[in-house]
């Protein structure tokens, strides 16, 4: 027990500490860049407390999304993890990344890219798979990054949790991430909220989502904006929605086109004109969906309702998904101008 807490310390001390902001602002220029987002956080209080937040991380295999000047990534190092994938695409971070894997004796794998486009379903050892219905398995996504990439990569992320491939190729690998703080708020918002959206949905449609706790804006260098809302989400063993992924966020996204009207408003937009006022009737019957009721007052199951009875209607009509109620609007104007040009 006293051996492994001098270790432990040992290894904390290893470190070496984390430049001030002053020197921070003066390696990194930060300030030209802060047109990239790039919000860093150098409390390691604040890092350790996001890092505790993602579970008991000792031996853990974890990857790191956006690492910037490495302040999560030295709360990770100090929590024992196993190992540490970072992946950064900023190329000025990366000898401070390198200084930090020599410091914990190699345990920091650098991938200078991005987390958009890199492929995770082969970053860690085979032997770490789990079952699906299995514990979640010891993989772990963490990151701290600009607002504009994290959410389309959770949109992507929760494409792959619907097919398990990614990062679910493991399992029902758990992400810990940062959001704007409303977005946050969005994502975790039950029925009738105010925050209630397409996203909350989306999200809580395939994971337990969890809205931990907010950082003030202030906590960062430089201060964004806005406050920060860290989310926690992990995969459900049974989808809410069992149907593919496309199809639900189509039906979710043409239900919200209108959040402040009657749901039908938006249901009518999955169907060409021709039969659009006969097919809205017939999806909002069969799925028992009240047409006046507002797309925030629905719950998970008129979603699932919604989404099997359009299934159903795909099916009998196989032009059906792929009809695009924006692509009908574009091609009438083009019409309408070629029209009034001849
Ligand atoms: C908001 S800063 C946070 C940095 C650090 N994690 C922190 O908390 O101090 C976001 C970081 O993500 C990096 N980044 C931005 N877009 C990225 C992408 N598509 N792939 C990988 N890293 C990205 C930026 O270069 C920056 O280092």
């Amino acid at each position: 027990m006293f051996a492994m807490s001098i270790t432990q310390k040992l290894s904390t001390l290893r470190l070496p500490p984390l430049p001030t902001i002053g020197e921070i602002i003066k390696l990194y220029k930060l300030k030209a860049e802060k047109q990239l987002s790039q919000n860093f956080l150098l409390d390691l209080r604040l890092t350790d407390k996001i890092v505790r937040r993602a579970g008991n991380l000792k031996d853990a295999y974890v990857c790191e999304v956006g690492p910037g000047p490495g302040g999560i990534t030295r709360s990770l190092i100090n929590a024992g993890v196993a190992d540490l994938l970072v992946v950064e695409k900023d190329t000025r971070f990366i000898p401070g990344l390198m200084m930090l894997n020599e410091a914990s004796m190699g345990k920091v794998r650098i991938v200078h890219g991005d987390i958009l486009t890199y492929k995770m379903d082969r970053a860690f050892p085979g032997h770490l798979k789990k079952q699906w219905e299995d514990d979640v398995p010891n993989v772990h996504i963490i990151g701290n990054l600009p607002f504009n990439v994290s959410t389309p990569l959770i949109i992507k992320w929760l494409e792959h949790v619907a097919n398990r491939s990614g990062p679910f190729v493991y399992g029902r690998t758990q992400m810990t991430l940062t959001f704007q703080k409303e977005v946050a708020e969005r994502m975790t918002a039950s029925t009738g909220g105010r925050q209630r959206s397409r996203l909350s949905i989306m999200c809580q449609y395939l994971c337990n989502v969890k809205n931990c706790f907010t950082i003030p804006g202030s906590a960062f260098v430089p201060k964004p904006e806005v406050d920060v809302g860290v989310v926690q989400f992990t995969p459900l063993i049974q989808p809410q929605i069992e149907q593919p992924f496309k199809l639900v966020e189509k039906v979710v996204r043409s239900v919200f086109q209108f959040r402040g009207k009657y749901c039908h408003h938006g249901v009518a937009n999955l169907f060409p004109e021709e039969h659009r006022l006969k097919l809205t009737e017939k999806l909002l019957m069969l799925a028992d969906v009240d047409p006046t009721r507002r797309p925030y007052e629905l719950s998970m199951s008129h979603f699932r309702d919604l989404c099997n009875v359009y299934r159903q209607l795909c099916d009998q009509d196989p032009n059906l998904f792929s009809y695009n109620f924006r692509e009908e609007l574009r091609l009438k104007k083009l019409h309408r101008i070629s029209h009034k040009t001849s």
